[in-house]
């Protein structure tokens, strides 16, 4: 049987760069598809992996979640009877919501004869917490779905840094499997092996570190230690009875659900998360009291948000990406010197232009007759030497940009 594996992650968390390796060292010998839903128009990171060898087939004219459902379960069965492939992956756009991804795939699953196996999210632990304030709505939802979530850029952090990336993923999510080795020091094989064995991943985190366990001020914890109330863990960490843990739980000292959250004292929503009776909750979704949709949503029936977005009553909850994000992509045809393009990054890395630039890239002719290729992503950005593409070509997405800006200076005309 086909298995599904979804790997879904914010916009250049490393979606891309993993799977590259889960294909060299973690299933080379499978006949392997992939299924990209770019959010930009055009597909740039196809050809890394068609070098690869791997069948892809690109959704980017939507959102394989809601414009594309169709076309997708059209796409998985093409895929099914064309390669008859081991193993599909699906690689969401990074601001597609996970949540959608899986419904979208196990709506399908049936018809299609597939197995959803696996649902990872790749987090860039460098922007881990700016990714939640800001764009919380999209980024969270990826983590509180994941069973695996594979944080890259680890050796970038100092150990505080990463105590504190991993302490807020673990609130949203204290029951996935985490990996926080850098990914030159561990194979694919060894990631696919934690993907795929969650349960052995829990047991050996239930030994080594505090993180997923609840300390009450009064009873034997689950990990068999005792923990009092007023006394340093031997985990290192104090834990006071009423406050929130360091390690990113609430430690009450009345409940905690067995979901891993918390839930005061009022009510429990059957979709496991905990509404107050009028607040955005911090998923990002808006909760009402009364209604339920039958998607298992709530919606408000006509209103606008204080964001001042109009919600559509059909709609999934919260905000689609569009409503958020924008993204200017075009073909050009100027060549570059490499200082040239570099400046033009440095400029936009730094947040030099207007709105908020999340993810750049590209592939560009070279004024010495190579190809570069490029990769943005806030506060860093990476220059390549690599194939040419059939036309020059890039992509930038954020949030408010100011498009002739960015054609100014990527030197775009028209
Ligand atoms: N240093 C370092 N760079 C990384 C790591 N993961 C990804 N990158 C770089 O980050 C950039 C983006 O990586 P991609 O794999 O393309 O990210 P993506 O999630 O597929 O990005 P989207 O195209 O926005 O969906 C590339 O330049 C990678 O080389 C990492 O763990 N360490």
């Amino acid at each position: 049987m086909t298995q599904i594996d979804i790997i879904s992650g914010f916009l250049g968390a490393g979606k891309t760069t993993l799977i590259k390796k889960l294909l060299q060292e973690g299933f080379p010998k499978e006949k392997t598809v992939l299924i990209e839903n770019e959010f930009g128009e055009i597909g740039i990171d196809g050809g890394f992996l068609k070098e690869a060898g791997v069948e892809i087939k690109e959704m980017n004219s939507g959102c394989i979640c809601c414009s594309l459902v169709g076309d997708f379960a059209e796409a998985l069965k093409k895929c099914a009877e064309q390669f008859q492939p081991d193993r599909i992956i699906i690689e969401p756009s990074g601001v597609g919501k996970l949540s959608d991804v899986i419904g979208a795939v196990q709506g399908v699953q049936a018809e299609t004869g597939m197995e959803l196996h696996s649902f990872t999210t790749v987090a860039d632990a460098t922007k881990c917490k700016l990714y939640m304030k800001n764009f919380g709505e999209f980024f969270n939802n990826q983590i509180e779905h994941a069973n695996t979530i594979v944080l890259s850029r680890t050796q970038k952090l100092s150990e505080e840094k990463l105590a504190e990336c991993l302490a807020l993923i673990r609130e949203k999510n204290p029951k996935a499997v985490v990996i926080t080795t850098p990914w030159d020091a561990v194979s694919g094989a060894q990631i696919l092996e934690a993907m795929e064995q969650k349960e052995l991943m829990e047991q050996l985190m239930k030994e080594d570190d505090c993180l997923p366990h609840h300390h009450d001020h009064d009873e034997e914890c689950e990990c068999g230690h005792h923990h009092d109330h007023n006394e340093e863990c031997e985990c290192g960490h104090h834990h006071d009875h009423d406050e929130e843990c360091e390690c990113g739980h609430h430690h009450d000292h009345d409940e905690e659900c067995e979901c891993g959250h918390h839930h005061d004292h009022d009510e429990e929503c059957e979709c496991g998360h905990h509404h107050d009776q009028d607040e955005e909750c911090e998923c990002g979704h808006h909760h009402d009291h009364d209604e339920e949709c039958e998607c298992g949503h709530h919606h408000d029936h006509d209103e606008e948000c204080e964001c001042g977005h109009h919600h559509h009553h059909h709609h999934h909850h919260g905000h689609d990406a569009d409503e958020v994000f924008t993204s200017w992509s075009v073909q050009t045809a100027h060549v570059y010197t490499e200082d040239e393009l570099r400046q033009t990054l440095n400029q936009i890395a730094e947040g030099s232009v207007t709105g908020t630039v999340l993810r750049a890239k590209g592939i560009v002719p070279c004024t010495d007759g190579t190809w570069l290729h490029f990769d943005l992503v806030p506060g860093e950005c990476e220059i390549r030497r690599g194939a040419a593409a059939v036309a020059g070509m890039l992509c930038v997405i954020g949030s408010q940009l100011d498009e002739t800006q960015l054609a100014g200076l990527f030197h775009v005309k028209g």
